[in-house]
């Protein structure tokens, strides 16, 4: 294709990129400079960021507004050579649950919202593992792309292009990399919600819902584990990626306070927020959960019974009508398919894929914000629900259930909503699940749920049996 350029008299930006053989995903990530990056997707490139050239952050109710002024005026002048579209500049981050981030443990670096301009970016088209997609021609899908970036009144084309061809010589001589290592077990575990005030928090929620306050809130849980070896988390996205393929992946490292320690956010999520291109709008709504069956048979049993479960059916409508109620505004049209169940590794979700045209252009966080939170992971009514969830839900929930994703010039971007995910730092990691309650919720069924939810980063944090 023509390679993307974008010419200014007064240059801030400069991108350039170049095409390289695939290199292995976990070398590039173990090797990236801090702060790192990680954003991989279903039907697009994969992303690995090393470092910052650019790092924009906001805090409050205004933080959507902030960041795409930020990243407008960032974008304005840029001279950039991509080469490719999957290459061009794009900004990573996300943002945080509640407009009133608190700070403290795990989340003490982490702003109300936070992108990062990759200061080296390797991207690839194909596969992440180039010993993987060899195919049966012999011949291996080798898409991969080395970017690097610069931002400043002083930078040159030139310096960037001498760092291209630094870095391209250092990504071809990586090592490779040794075996997956295994997860590194787990020793104590620290609830945030004992089972007896689960119960309690869940029939406060039931009788709210019954009293005629409040239709749906999603209530959530942290589990904090003590880890008895390190943590390879260019490994666990590894697995992760093997396991979840259809699940969007991505790893949060923001620049720590002096002398702290690393503190780093991923996730395996199955839900997308939004995601906008031209004028095109995709969504998902995903709520409603089973666990998956011993074998073929009691799998398809569990995801009929779900499919004709009335409570979950209940609980997933609502947030299909009110993702497409949220998108009107904006929207020529707006069309649901049927709903269905999305099976994955560990459950199974009923799922309704939305689509809508956009009337005019309109920036990704424009969509991200009136989505966000959807009763998938707030409820209903919003305001209320946030309201019951700050008071039951003992933790604040950071980045839990808030949008991750990408941004770039054209306000082109998708958006997930970091489930399935955990907080790492040194030896400890703190994961996050939680629920949809409605008016016939059963504590105990809704703590098992929770459980369920867990599974996913468990299983990399746990060696068998534990
Ligand atoms: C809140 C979570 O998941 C959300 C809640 C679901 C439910 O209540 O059935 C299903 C999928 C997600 O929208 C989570 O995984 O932590």
């Amino acid at each position: 294709m023509e390679s993307l350029r974008t010419d200014a008299a007064e240059c801030h930006l400069v991108s350039r990129s170049v095409p390289v053989p695939a290199p292995s995903f976990r070398a590039v990530l173990d090797s990236a400079d801090a702060p790192r990056t990680v954003w991989s997707a279903p039907d697009e490139a994969s992303v690995v960021g090393s470092g910052a050239a650019a790092t924009l952050t906001a805090d409050g109710p205004e933080r959507f507004d902030d960041i795409r002024e930020a990243a407008q005026s960032l974008f304005a002048s840029g001279d950039v050579h991509a080469g490719t579209e999957a290459a061009r500049p794009r900004l990573f981050g996300g943002f945080a649950f509640h407009a009133d981030s608190a700070d403290g443990t795990p989340w003490a670096d982490f702003p109300g919202a936070r992108f990062v301009f990759p200061r080296v970016q390797v991207t690839w088209t194909g596969s992440e593992d180039p010993d993987e997609s060899a195919a049966g021609d012999g011949r291996a899908d080798t898409g991969a792309w080395l970017t690097v970036n610069a931002v400043g009144p002083d930078v040159s084309a030139a310096d960037v292009e001498s760092r291209l061809a630094t870095e391209r010589e250092r990504l071809t001589s990586l090592p490779a990399p040794g075996p997956v290592d295994g997860p590194p077990g787990v020793g104590d575990r620290r609830r945030t919600t004992a089972l007896g005030d689960w119960r309690v928090g869940v029939e406060t929620a039931v009788n709210r819902i019954r009293s005629g306050d409040l239709r749906k809130v999603v209530l959530a849980q942290a589990l904090e584990v003590d880890l008895d070896g390190d943590l390879s988390i260019a490994d666990v996205l590894s697995r992760l990626g093997e396991r979840y393929p259809e699940c969007y992946r991505f790893l949060v490292e923001p620049e720590p306070a002096e002398d702290s320690p690393q503190t780093s956010f991923f996730g395996a999520t199955p839900e997308r927020l939004v995601s906008v291109r031209g004028r095109t709008v995709e969504t998902d709504a995903l709520a409603g959960t089973t666990g998956r069956g011993e074998t073929p048979a009691e799998d398809e049993w569990l995801a009929q019974e779900l499919a004709r479960d009335e409570k979950n059916a209940h609980e997933h409508d609502l947030v299909a009508e009110t993702v497409e109620e949220q998108l009107a505004p904006f929207a020529a049209s707006v069309s649901a398919g049927p709903r269905r169940v999305k099976r994955l590794a560990t459950v199974q979700h009923l799922w309704t894929p939305i689509t809508a045209t956009l009337d005019s252009d309109e920036h990704v966080l424009s969509l991200a914000e009136a989505l966000h939170p959807t009763p998938a992971v707030g409820g209903l009514p919003p305001e209320t629900a946030l309201e019951t969830i700050r008071e039951i839900e003992p933790f604040d929930r950071g980045w839990y259930a808030a949008p991750v994703g990408w941004i770039d010039a054209a306000g082109y971007g998708t958006f997930a909503v970091a489930l399935r995910s955990a907080v790492a730092r040194e030896e400890t990691a703190t994961l996050f699940a939680g629920v949809g309650i409605v008016a016939d919720s059963d504590p105990d069924r809704e703590w098992d749920e929770v459980q369920l939810k867990y599974r996913p980063i468990l299983d990399e944090l746990e060696v068998d049996g534990e």
